[in-house]
């Protein structure tokens, strides 16, 4: 009977110490630790698509964020007048600090621009840096494709020193669509060029 009361009033042995923790203290941090399951819960789909009101798996958000990333770094780029490889004098890149490339909402759609192998492409302004892009509108046959497509935006991000690609700026997806944004390149496309003008230099071609 002795032994039991003496049980229920200090239960734990602090490892580090050998001591008794007085049970006040060890209710104290029982309630903290209470609130971690929540926590994980809540981790499991922390984000809501706008465009889609779907939650965006944590794994993706995690990949998107850390592309996100890289973009301050390119900006710095862009601050010296960075030119628009078609021959425009815009700048063609701006930070994408937040996840405010990846809703739909703020891009303005202004026109079709053409139509390629999976989907269309739109001209579209995105609204909070007043910035022309490119939107590829793919339609998902399969889950699997959006990752095909954040492969293409990945492929674009190594070989964004390359002047002759266009850069992503953002994947993302709703439930039917996927949506590649794209630096918008304003001149047209080279067969476009071609068709126009004949044969070209090596020089115009750059
Ligand atoms: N970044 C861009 N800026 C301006 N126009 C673009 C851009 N990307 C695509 N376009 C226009 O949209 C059309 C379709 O492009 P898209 O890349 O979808 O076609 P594609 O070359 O057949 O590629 P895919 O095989 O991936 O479908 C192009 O021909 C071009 O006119």
């Amino acid at each position: 009977m002795e032994k039991k009361r003496r049980r229920s009033e200090s239960p734990v042995e602090d490892p580090a110490t050998g001591k008794k923790i007085q049970l006040k203290n060890l209710r104290i941090c029982l309630e903290r630790l209470k609130q971690y399951p929540v926590r994980r819960k809540r981790s499991r789909s922390p984000e809501e698509n706008p465009a889609a009101g779907e939650r965006i798996k944590l794994k993706d958000l995690r990949i998107c964020l850390e592309r996100l990333k890289q973009y301050p770094v390119r900006s710095k780029r862009s601050r010296r007048q960075e030119e628009n490889p078609a021959g425009g004098k815009e700048k063609v890149r701006e930070d994408a600090k937040t996840s405010q490339y990846l809703d739909i909402k703020n891009y303005s759609l202004i026109k079709e621009l053409g139509e390629g192998n999976f989907g269309k492409v739109v001209l579209a302004s995105y609204k909070i840096k007043n910035q022309l892009t490119a939107i590829k509108i793919i339609e998902k046959q399969q889950e699997e494709d959006f990752k095909y497509v954040r492969r293409e935006a990945s492929v674009l991000q190594i070989a964004s020193r390359c002047p002759f690609l266009c850069r992503a700026m953002a994947t993302f997806q709703t439930k039917s669509l996927i949506l590649l944004a794209l630096e918008y390149v304003s001149g047209g496309t080279l067969e476009n060029i071609i068709e126009d003008r004949g044969r070209l230099s090596n020089k115009q071609v750059q």
